[in-house]
């Protein structure tokens, strides 16, 4: 039996720098893991299928879930003739910018790779990874990192300094291919500072990392949903050292001072209706 923790991840930038001609966006990301994760158990199955047990009813625990496609693809690529069942248990909010269904994934490539002594290295298992969707090789290493391409091309970064992070996730989900979508460069005049960026982490300098946080997806995803807006700037109402909406949105996270302070500012939040507040670290990168 192998357990796993999936875990979320934040954008701490997010740049799109074109289109490519398969159809997905050239970016250029800074990524860090959260401790906010999903629990997945692995255990060899006594028939050859897949069986996948969600602790939520809203999930759909069929063929289309990102951890069974991962399953799948392990059993292909490596011969397994034998099945394998999946019980997850979800916390990190669906659809948020938060990289959920990749963790979810990971977790299964990595599992299986030990429930099966498989012997893939990490390598391998990004690769497989990177055909299920851009975040997961991400999601299989951890940390800080760069992300380039479609972001499954990775530059590994120190850790950054340990922060407590406030993520609230407002009730509404946002589909990652309609943000690159709708996404319009035109009248986007502030990208991230991605070499700055890189430098802060470099330098562990925290107050800098803060201020440097940016994400042109949220030209898309703000535009539309203007609770996000309000989350950001009660976070920094409530002194908050910063605020950025993750990936293509919805979630909102915050850099408090410390964990009191990161309560604090989710007692605030937990007031308005709608929204789901969680109280997290940043995590450190699971390879070395
Ligand atoms: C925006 C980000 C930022 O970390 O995260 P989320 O908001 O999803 O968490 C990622 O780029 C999301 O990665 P991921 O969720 O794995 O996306 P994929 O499954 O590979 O792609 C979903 C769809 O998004 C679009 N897409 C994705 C990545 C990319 N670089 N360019 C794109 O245009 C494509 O239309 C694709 O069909
Ligand atoms: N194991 C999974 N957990 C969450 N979502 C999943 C999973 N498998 C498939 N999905 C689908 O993937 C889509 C994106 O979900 P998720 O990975 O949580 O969000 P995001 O792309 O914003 O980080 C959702 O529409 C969801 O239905």
């Amino acid at each position: 039996m192998q357990t796993i923790q999936g875990l979320a991840k934040i954008n701490l930038t997010l740049d799109i720098l074109g289109k490519r001609e398969d159809g997905f966006h050239e970016v250029a990301m800074v990524m860090q893991s959260v401790a906010l994760s999903d629990t997945l158990i692995l255990q060899v199955a006594k028939d050859s299928d897949i069986h996948l047990a969600i602790d939520v009813p809203w999930l759909a625990a069929d063929a289309s879930n990102l951890a069974w496609r991962a399953a799948d693809l392990m059993r292909q690529t490596y011969g397994i003739k034998d099945g394998v069942e999946i019980q997850l248990t979800k916390r990190i909010p669906v659809a948020a910018g938060l990289a959920g269904g990749s963790a979810d994934a990971a977790a299964v490539l990595r599992g299986m790779n030990q429930l099966f002594a498989l012997g893939a290295s990490d390598e391998e298992l990004c690769a497989l990874g990177a055909k299920l969707g851009s975040d997961i090789p991400f999601t299989l290493l951890g940390g800080t990192m760069l992300a380039t391409g479609r972001g499954e091309k990775l530059e590994r970064l120190p850790d950054m300094p340990t922060a407590d992070i406030v993520l609230a996730k407002p009730h509404v989900s946002v589909s990652t291919a309609w943000a690159y979508k709708s996404y319009d460069a035109a009248p986007v005049t502030s990208h991230p500072q991605t070499d700055q960026m890189k430098r802060a982490i470099i330098d562990k300098d925290d107050k800098r990392i803060a201020s440097l946080l940016s994400n042109v997806l949220e030209s898309v995803t703000m535009k539309k949903y203007g609770i996000i807006s309000e989350l950001k700037e009660k976070m920094l109402q409530y002194g908050a050292r910063a605020s950025l909406m993750s990936g293509s949105g919805p979630t909102v996270f915050g850099i408090a001072e410390d964990g009191a302070h990161a309560q604090h500012i989710a007692e605030a939040l937990r007031q308005l209706p709608a929204v789901d507040v969680f109280v997290t670290k940043t995590a450190k990168s699971m390879r070395k």
